[in-house]
């Protein structure tokens, strides 16, 4: 038999080996201790093992490298050697489809990466790209492991090569589930999604500690790091749940609606709601008066199957949603202003945040949905001194650059920059419907009359009359809901109710949409 620590006993036939070889596989699933077991749910955590069985399909995964021990010596590494290294590395499936997953074990060295730990993800990492499936990571570590020192550190640089080398290719999907400082922090930015889970993880560069010593500020690690500053402040998470379990949940949710590489579609499921279903209550949600605020959501749940879609950074850049749902069957990316918030303006987070989604769904063959009702982009010192051109540009260039099947829908008003940028046809958009309440134009006529009548306002008699007639005359002339229409900027002119129909059809003929870009290494997107 044999011990964590120790090397195994000899047996002498074969069911003494194989006997032995289940002892130690027993050991293995059992973990270091007891007590690092109770520490780690005295945290409010659960153990990798059991964050796995919830990720995986039932009795699906296959582990690799459980035996796997550190060589390291020093500081008493030598004594101290468990199976695993810290880290379970292996695959299974989620709704039945390959899924390659990493999990940090904290009760060993705290899940801080060592040199064989980080072999071990390097390995799995590869596996993963070599057989075109996603990566799943269930992050609870310490960063590097210190006792290692710069062994370790190379061991995250590995990681970072082979996160960026999957970047577009199979999906990445990082799940934070304890504190990850440093390295730990820098894998999970290079990924696709980011999942955090309220009070017991948090992310950060340096520590409250080394925080307070440099600039003198004190905070807590949630207040530095925690779900809600990144699911709502920094962006750095996509999602924030209350617990691990229903996080997890969310991520085989995702999971089912990603494809498995960027050389396959998502997986298309029956809908039961019917394609031609009508939207009456379109009529209803939005105000004709372009100044009404309305919950864009309401629009995205009255179009799509079954009113239902997974919104991703939910509560960052609220003035942007930006969701993935399902049109019959098929899945797609929607991109929609929110009137209630910033009446959906687009500002810098909100043109990082729809570009990033832009680029993924792009990646990932994903058709993009965009729903317009945007009067503009954000005017203000602030957003201008913060890089607004450069940061637009992001949103402009994400949707310029976007091959996949692509569908705009103007609900009301799309003025100006804002309305070239958020997919018209001019920048490739390959379809675009306008409501009858559209409001297409260079500005709102108030702002537009106000400059180019200005001399005819200044020198009226009564030039609040002028300015209303003029603004009238402005409307008429350039505003009315079928000018666009009338010139080809849009290709129809739809009834709200058919939204739903019209987007399954169009969505349909384009489903086999191919297009050739020009040979080059690669863009160089504003940054
Ligand atoms: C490139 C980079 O990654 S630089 C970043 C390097 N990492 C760090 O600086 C983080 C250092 N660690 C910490 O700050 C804390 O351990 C935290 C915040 C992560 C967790 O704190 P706690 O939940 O209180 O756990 P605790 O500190 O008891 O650590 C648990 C165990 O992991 C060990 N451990 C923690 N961090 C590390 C590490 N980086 N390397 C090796 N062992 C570590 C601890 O010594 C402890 O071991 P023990 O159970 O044998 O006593």
């Amino acid at each position: 038999m044999s011990n964590l620590e120790g090397a195994p006993v000899e047996a002498s036939d074969v069911r003494g080996r194989v006997a032995e070889l289940h002892a130690i596989r027993e050991q293995v699933r059992r973990g270091p201790s007891e007590r690092a077991t109770q520490a780690q749910k005295a945290k409010g955590k659960l153990t990798a093992r059991e964050r796995i069985e919830l990720l995986l399909d039932e009795g699906s995964f296959t582990e690799v490298e459980p035996l796997r021990r550190h060589r390291a010596s020093g500081f008493g590494l030598e004594a101290k050697r468990p199976y695993t290294d810290g880290v379970i590395t292996g695959w299974g499936t989620v709704h039945g489809r390959t899924v390659f997953v990493y999990a940090h074990d904290f009760r060993i060295f705290g899940g801080a990466l060592g040199e064989a730990h980080a072999t071990k993800i390097h390995k799995i990492m590869d596996k993963a790209i070599a057989a075109g499936a996603p990566l799943v990571s269930l992050n609870d570590g310490a960063g590097a492991r210190i006792q290692e020192g710069v062994s370790a550190l190379a061991g995250y640089g590995g990681i970072f090569q082979r996160n960026t080398k999957a970047s577009g290719v199979i999906p990445q999907i990082s799940v934070m589930l304890g504190p990850c400082a440093g390295g730990a922090a820098y894998s999970p930015a290079l990924t696709d999604f980011v999942f955090m889970v309220r009070d017991t993880s948090q992310m950060f560069i340096t520590g409250p500690d080394v925080v307070r010593a440099v600039t003198g500020e004190e905070i807590s690690q949630n207040g530095l790091g925690g779900a809600d500053v990144h699911a709502e402040t920094s962006g750095v998470a996509h999602f924030a749940y209350d617990d691990e379990e229903t996080c997890l949940e969310e991520v085989r949710y995702l999971l089912s609606l990603l494809p498995q590489n960027n050389r396959e579609n998502p997986p298309r499921v029956e809908s039961e709601d019917p394609a031609d279903r009508l939207g009456e209550a379109l009529l209803d949600l939005v105000p004709a008066d372009g100044n009404r605020p309305y919950d864009m959501r309401k629009v995205i749940e009255e179009i799509v199957d079954d009113g239902e879609y997974l919104e991703i950074h939910e509560r960052w850049a609220t003035n942007i949603i930006c969701a993935l749902s399902r049109l019959d069957g098929r899945v797609v990316g929607i991109v929609a202003n929110q009137p209630q918030s910033l009446a959906g303006v687009l500002d810098i987070e909100a043109s990082e945040k729809a570009a990033r989604f832009i680029q993924m769904c792009d990646a990932f063959n994903i058709p993009i949905i965009t729903l317009l009702d945007v009067p503009g982009f954000l005017p203000g010192v602030d957003q201008e001194h913060g890089g607004i051109i450069r940061h637009g540009a992001k949103l402009l260039y994400a949707y310029c650059n976007a091959t996949v099947p692509r569908i705009s829908v103007i609900l009301r008003k799309a003025y100006g920059g804002a309305y070239i940028v958020m997919d018209s046809q001019s920048i490739g958009a390959d379809l675009t419907y306008a409501w009858p309440t559209n409001e297409i134009a260079v500005m709102g006529a108030e702002g537009a009359a106000n400059v180019i009548f200005r001399k005819q306002i200044a020198e009226a008699d009564d030039p609040e009359a002028m300015r209303s007639r003029m603004v009238k005359e402005y409307k008429a002339e350039l505003m009315h809901p079928y000018y666009a229409a009338e010139r080809g900027l849009v290709d129809d002119v739809i009834d709200p109710v058919e939204t739903r129909s019209v987007l399954i059809r169009s969505l349909a003929m384009l489903a086999n949409k191919h297009a050739d870009l020009p040979a080059r290494k690669h863009g160089n997107p504003p940054q």
